[in-house]
């Protein structure tokens, strides 16, 4: 398995969603919906997304740019917009991981959901803020044209015939939206072969002449997928005969389709398999005269006898170890639920939480982990490469999120309940020379119909009352009163002419560890 390096917020986001996102639920088993399935729906849409690429002058491709074309007749079909609304309504952009990673993400999981190959990822892709051109192929048009149109999007013709056989073994025709292609009134969506699932079966059924196929058998001017398959003799489509050959062609083609995107992205390395060891982004509070730091370590397939350990270094960087310990064993573990995309390579993988109380004079500079199977083997030291988790004082010990004094508030009257998080800053500095600020970020869209775009909110922090100064800290709170749809924070703190920030603070992630506090009233 690869191994990670942390911080690198974009992979371990891009990770978690993969093998741990709530996109499974909704491809998992490949569900039907409205007489096509929920990939199939997904898997267009990240085609035609990508179908404004430009090989010639690098512009273009998937890029979220569909969100402004649903207006044109290549892009029609109610598949197009409940898609989007499945990706709106998930919650899981980001301010880093856009609409264009997640509908490159639900062709990944499309493919696998349905029983296809792994189309392994790659992130970093860039939400276009208008249309691309008008370039995704129709079925009137002619071979000369569509051989055209995919070497601009940068498939040559034996890469044609293949790729249009890997979208169009999922989904079909719909009626209402081709009247002139399905003009039996009895169907509703015309599928292009027998089975739901990703298989060859598409080629097989064109190659025996027993084709449902609408863009094969149907009209004569709309047969583009015979013009397509048949314009090498049939020789890709014999080749794609094979299962293995098919899911391999596939796999390949599908993932340079959706890393198509405009020369100016840079994507990162491909996850083709969930990374050996990842960790929760360290949370922290301070009371007392101690932090405590809440941390998890993710392993994949780890032996049934495995304790885990974490260590840490003091500020210094040295292995003085206040009384107060610098080592401390997993206070639980929990089995993770991978999803389709992990479950198919056969993995499973532990969580190991940690919750460490740190002396704040000695205080942090890195932690590390030590696996024991206790079988008598050395134990494995995690270490991030050697370099360990870092913890800089500036800004993770200086500006952060206190865990333990933030709340989660149910506000419960006898006609109404509300919930409210509230979220505690703690600044190193005093309160007469600090100010502190942020932005929230959420990513749901109010629109009823795409564009959907994430909105950011500011809220103010003030000096909290029942927070008095500590340590050295000040404390500021502000409320986050639409529970649940602020998902991510940026924070700027300024002490004297100093000024600290912190971004892209999960309080999804954060606020689990929140107290929670019920009022009735
Ligand atoms: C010349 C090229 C192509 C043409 C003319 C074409 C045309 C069409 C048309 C007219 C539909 C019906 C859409 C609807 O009723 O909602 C469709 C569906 C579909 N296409 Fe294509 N397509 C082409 C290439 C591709 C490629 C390369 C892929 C992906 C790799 C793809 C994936 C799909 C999928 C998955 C569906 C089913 C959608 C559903 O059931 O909701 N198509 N295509």
């Amino acid at each position: 398995l690869s191994t990670f390096q942390w911080p690198n917020p974009l992979l371990s986001y891009a990770d978690n969603q993969l093998y741990e996102g709530p996109m499974n639920l909704l491809a998992v088993g490949c569900p039907r919906r409205e007489n096509t399935t929920t990939s199939a729906q997904w898997l267009r849409i990240a085609y035609n997304d990508m179908s404004t690429h430009d090989v010639d002058d690098g512009t273009g491709g998937l890029d979220a740019s569909i969100m402004y074309e649903l207006d044109r007749p290549q892009n029609v079909g109610e598949g197009m917009v409940q898609s989007l609304q499945d990706f709106n309504d998930l919650g899981i952009i980001t301010p880093f991981f856009g609409m264009a990673d997640i509908i490159a993400l639900g062709a990944v999981y499309a493919v696998v959901g349905c029983g296809g190959p792994i189309v392994p990822y790659s992130a970093g892709r860039v939400d276009a803020t208008v249309a691309g051109p008008a370039t995704v192929p129709e079925p009137q048009q002619n071979l000369t044209t569509h051989i055209e149109l995919f070497r601009q999007q940068g498939f040559n013709e034996t890469e044609m015939i293949a790729l249009v056989a890997c979208g169009h073994t999922l989904g079909g025709v719909r009626r209402v939206d081709f009247p002139l292609i399905v003009t039996d009134t009895s169907i509703d969506v015309d599928t292009f072969d027998t089975t739901p699932a990703f298989d060859n079966t598409i080629v097989s059924q064109y190659l025996q002449n027993t084709t449902q196929d609408i863009l094969v058998v149907g009209p004569n001017v709309t047969r583009s997928d015979l013009r397509i398959f048949s314009s090498d003799g049939n020789v890709t489509m014999q080749s794609l005969l094979s299962s293995d050959t098919f899911s391999d062609t596939c796999a390949a083609l599908l993932q340079r389709m959706i890393n198509t995107v405009p020369s100016t992205v840079n994507l990162t390395d491909p996850i083709a398999e969930p990374f050996q060891y990842v960790i929760n982004d360290p949370l922290f509070s301070y009371q007392n005269g101690t932090f405590n730091m809440i941390t998890a370590l993710r392993v994949v397939s780890p032996s049934a006898s495995a304790t885990v350990t974490l260590l840490w270094a003091d500020r210094q960087g040295n292995s003085f170890c206040p009384s107060t310990g610098c080592s401390l064993q997993s206070s639980s573990d929990q089995p993770v639920f991978f999803s389709v995309v992990g479950q198919v390579q056969g993995l499973t993988a532990s969580r190991y939480s940690f919750n460490a109380t740190i002396n704040s004079t000695s205080s942090i500079s890195k932690f590390w982990f030590e696996i024991n199977n206790n079988d008598g083997s050395d134990p494995i030291v995690v270490d991030n490469g050697g370099s360990g988790f870092v913890i800089e004082q500036d800004p993770s010990l200086t500006l952060f999120v206190d865990i333990m004094r933030s709340e989660l508030i149910l506000q419960e009257t006898s006609v109404s309940f509300n919930e409210v998080i509230k979220v505690v800053v703690a600044v190193l500095g005093d309160a007469a020379s600090t100010t502190a600020s942020m932005t929230a970020f959420t990513p749901f869209s109010n629109a009823t119909v795409p564009p959907f775009t994430p909105t950011t909110t500011s809220i103010s922090l003030e000096l909290d009352e029942t927070n008095p100064p500590e340590g050295g800290f000040t404390f500021f709170t502000g409320n986050v009163t639409n529970f649940g749809s602020v998902t991510f924070l940026d924070i700027t703190a300024n002490v004297g002419s100093t000024s600290f920030t912190v971004d892209n603070f999960n309080l999804g992630t954060a606020s689990d560890f929140f107290p929670f506090i019920q009022i009735t009233s």
